[in-house]
């Protein structure tokens, strides 16, 4: 069977926040040290303790936002400990991953600079589980304060006597867990006061975002925004793809089997159901739609990589993973009115992670690519993409075969963004193409495709090119119908570009 679609170009639905490309970086396992930073005096080549080959590497997909410095770890974080002369910084132990030495070497002036050299805006996440309100309140005014003042007068003698610009704050993370196991009309309470010292100082405004849900709980969705919506700018969810409600056996991220295959697209394909009920909630409480939903944690948690260390989270990350941010993107791409941002976990070395690093080396992740391919939707707007997607059918469940979502840019190109889930077969999908611009005089259409011959092909750093993104040209545009074969395991982005009649 094959599936039919209609693009209407001339239906706008809204801007993608480019923000929905966001990333996480936490001190866990080799995430920020080794992963990002390695010190001045490292024999990696490195600006100012951060690796050339990663920086380079993040600075072409564009990011647009980093949430640090975690997770769990931003509520067990005490930001003084990360600042002054390196040598005399606290080393510690990391408690909460795998007890690896902190030597607290990167820290908020690391952190600032790393986000300069990526070009992307700061999202701090705050500590509310273990931390003070004062603590919270100067971290904030030692940032973004320009006049004088304790906290702004020990940035100077830090060496940096500009303030920065934060754009984005998080009071707390998953403080129904592991950021204090509070309930939530508790935290909601202890948002509202945290909160009101997260000051604007100048012209630096902050985004205050508020801890939200884990997965499919409603009801700490119903109490924060019933009790807090009026002092939050957004409100986070988190929603990792497992194999199945067991976290102590959670599958292995290569030599996986079809039935592994199915059950992670499957799961990851709940986003769309978490996204649309958490949005009735909000609805009820901000129906304008004001505040966002920021996914600031998404991705596949397996079981780390033999040989690892278990609290490292380290994994690999195959074309299933592939598959799995190209359907989250769409499905984000769908729910733009009311998603703000989502940050994917992680961005170096650590569960889904981008990029992979061993000593010197690098490699890119088929996630990776699949956020190169995707980042002509940053701020493009959303268009009307109508489908009925033919099943991928296995032991007798169903789901959709083709994910698919379209957006056009500032210069007017159209990108439609197209998974085949289906392990085998090749998926045919026929689209309408609607609403083009008539004084067109022609369309011309290009293409990209990352696909694999294996379920679980992935890059090593011995064949670090193993799955790459190739032109691709499995189409034909007849009239208005662009007929398009995608193959099975495979993610594509055509560009529809207008010729334009000159007057
Ligand atoms: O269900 N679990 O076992 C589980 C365990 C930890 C957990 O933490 C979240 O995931 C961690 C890794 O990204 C972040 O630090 C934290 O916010 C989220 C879920």
């Amino acid at each position: 069977m094959a599936s039919s679609a209609v693009l209407n170009a001339d239906l706008r639905k809204g801007l993608i926040h480019k923000e929905i490309y966001g990333h996480f970086s936490e001190h866990l396992g080799r995430g920020i040290y080794e992963g990002i930073w390695v010190g001045e005096d490292s024999p990696i080549p490195n600006t100012k303790g951060i690796r050339n080959d990663v920086l380079k590497a993040l600075q072409r997909i564009k990011i647009p936002v980093l949430r640090w410095p975690g997770g769990c770890f931003a509520d067990d974080y005490h930001w003084e400990d990360g600042i002054g002369p390196r040598e005399t910084r606290k080393r510690m132990i990391n408690k909460l991953w795998g007890g690896a030495i902190e030597n607290n070497h990167f820290g908020t002036h690391e952190f600032m600079m790393l986000c300069e050299l990526l070009g992307c805006d700061a999202y701090i996440n705050g500590n509310v589980g273990s931390g003070t309100v004062r603590e919270m309140s100067e971290w904030v005014e030692y940032l973004t304060f320009g006049g004088e003042s304790p906290m702004s007068s020990m940035r100077a003698a830090n060496g940096q006597a500009e303030p920065w610009t934060v754009k984005y704050w998080g009071v707390g993370n998953e403080n129904w867990g592991c950021g204090g196991n509070m309930r939530p009309e508790y935290y909601a309470d202890l948002y509202r006061q945290y909160q009101t010292y997260v000051r604007n100082y100048g012209e630096n405004k902050i985004h205050r975002i508020a801890c939200g849900p884990n997965g499919n709980d409603y009801g700490w969705m119903e109490v924060l925004m019933r009790e807090a919506s009026s002092f939050m700018d957004s409100i986070t969810l988190h929603y990792y793809t497992i194999l199945g409600p067991n976290w102590e056996n959670k599958g292995d991220a290569t030599g996986f089997n079809t039935d592994e295959w199915f059950t992670t697209l499957e799961q990851a394909l709940h986003m769309d159901e978490l996204i649309t009920r958490h949005s009735a909630i909000m609805d009820q409480y901000d129906p304008d739609k004001r505040i966002g939903l920021i996914v600031d944690e998404w991705g596949t948690w397996y079981n780390s990589e033999p040989g690892s260390m278990p609290g490292y989270l380290y994994q690999q990350n195959s074309i299933r993973d592939a598959l799995v941010a190209g359907v989250t993107l769409n499905i984000f791409h769908q729910h733009n009115d009311r998603v703000r941002m989502a940050n994917i976990a992680q961005m170096v070395n650590v569960l889904q992670a981008l990029i992979l690093t061993e000593g010197e080396r690098m490699l890119l992740t088929p996630t990776y690519h699949v956020f190169d391919m995707f980042k002509v939707h940053q701020d493009a707007e959303r268009v009307e993409f109508t489908f009925e997607s033919e099943a991928y059918r296995h032991n007798g469940r169903d789901i959709p075969a083709v994910s698919a979502s379209a957006s056009v840019d500032q210069e007017g190109a159209i990108h439609i963004s197209l998974c085949n889930l289906n392990h085998a077969d090749d998926s045919d999908l026929t689209i309408d193409l609607r609403g083009i611009d008539e004084r067109s005089e022609g369309l011309s259409v290009s293409g990209t495709i990352l696909a694999a011959a294996e379920i679980d092909a992935h890059n090593t750093f011995e064949h670090p090119d193993q799955v790459v993104p190739q032109p691709f040209n499995a189409f034909v545009l007849e009239g208005s119908k662009l007929k398009v074969q995608l193959p099975p395991m495979s993610v594509t982005v055509l560009e529809i570009k207008q010729q334009v009649a000159k007057v």
